[in-house]
């Protein structure tokens, strides 16, 4: 393929994290593309920006990384592919597009492509575009994050589903909320200090945090479920329900705060 604005850099081939940043900005274009050009709205846009993303990173995958396997939000996981997916030494974890809905809300800008790549246990590169942004964070080149500029703490929620027990953390911790759309964009959130914290439980999938939270890891930010434990990608069963993404100061008392209270 050779219709991009962002050419294949040569060391693509051997490097895992140039490759994730590389295949994380094209499938952006794509969706910018798709936005600007396609005339839909609503629902139709959501699903021809998800398609178009998908279909486009499962043959860029299968070209510069054949023997890889692949979870992605969009692909129906057959029994057999989930046997080999398991078996595998390397699986690409990708949401092609993250923050469905803020895509359609044109010109939103809190939504993302994420991709990530799991190897032998854990994830060892990944990449969030935000197209909107023209921007992609990535593991090859860390984010550093800059001292907390807010005198309040800040924490980052989901606009169209802010979870209850976030808003009790908020009132214990005295923070403010900071509604935005995306998994992706909430987690850059953080190391970007627009917020110092996400703090999310009620339901996500591997594909929501993997990019994310190998973004947030690299810039080293605090990840891991709300109960403290780790957050662990390549499992058989994909449902991957909380987490927690925060400035490695405030992850005692959150934790501490959600093994005393729950998220109910
Ligand atoms: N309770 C829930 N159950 C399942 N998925 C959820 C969820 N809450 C959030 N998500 C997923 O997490 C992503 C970010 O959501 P939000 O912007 O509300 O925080 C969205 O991904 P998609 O846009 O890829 O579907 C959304 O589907
Ligand atoms: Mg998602």
């Amino acid at each position: 393929m050779s219709d991009f604005t962002a050419p294949l850099p040569a060391d693509a081939a051997t490097d895992d994290h140039v490759l994730a940043t590389w295949l994380a900005t094209v499938a952006g274009e794509r969706l910018l593309e798709v936005r600007s050009t396609s005339g839909l709205e609503g629902k139709e846009l959501k699903d021809a920006g998800d398609q178009a993303a998908h279909e486009l990173l499962m043959e860029l995958v299968a070209e510069h990384r054949p023997d890889d396997a692949v979870l992605s939000e969009e692909a129906l996981e057959t029994a057999e592919d989930k046997t080999a997916r398991l078996r595998a030494s390397r699986v690409w974890i990708i949401d092609p597009l993250d923050g469905t809905r803020e895509f359609s809300e044109v010109p939103r800008e809190d939504w993302a492509v994420h991709v990530a790549l799991w190897q032998d246990g854990d994830l060892v590169a990944g990449a969030v575009a935000q197209p909107a942004l023209g921007e992609t964070f990535n593991t090859g080149t860390p984010l550093v994050v800059p001292p907390s500029t807010s005198e309040r703490i800040r924490i980052a929620v989901s606009r169209s589903r802010p979870p209850a027990f976030v808003e009790a953390l908020a009132k214990e911790l005295d923070a403010e909320l900071v509604p935005m759309g995306s998994a992706g964009v909430k987690v850059l959130s953080v190391a970007r200090d627009i917020s110092d914290a996400y703090v999310h439980a009620g339901g996500q999938y591997e594909w929501d945090s993997a990019a994310p939270v190998a973004v947030a890891r690299a810039a080293g930010l605090f990840t891991s479920r709300v109960d403290g434990s780790e957050l662990k990608y390549n499992q058989e069963d994909v449902y991957l329900p909380d987490l927690i993404v925060c400035r490695p100061e405030l992850a005692e008392r959150i934790v501490a705060f959600v093994k005393a209270h729950g998220t109910d």
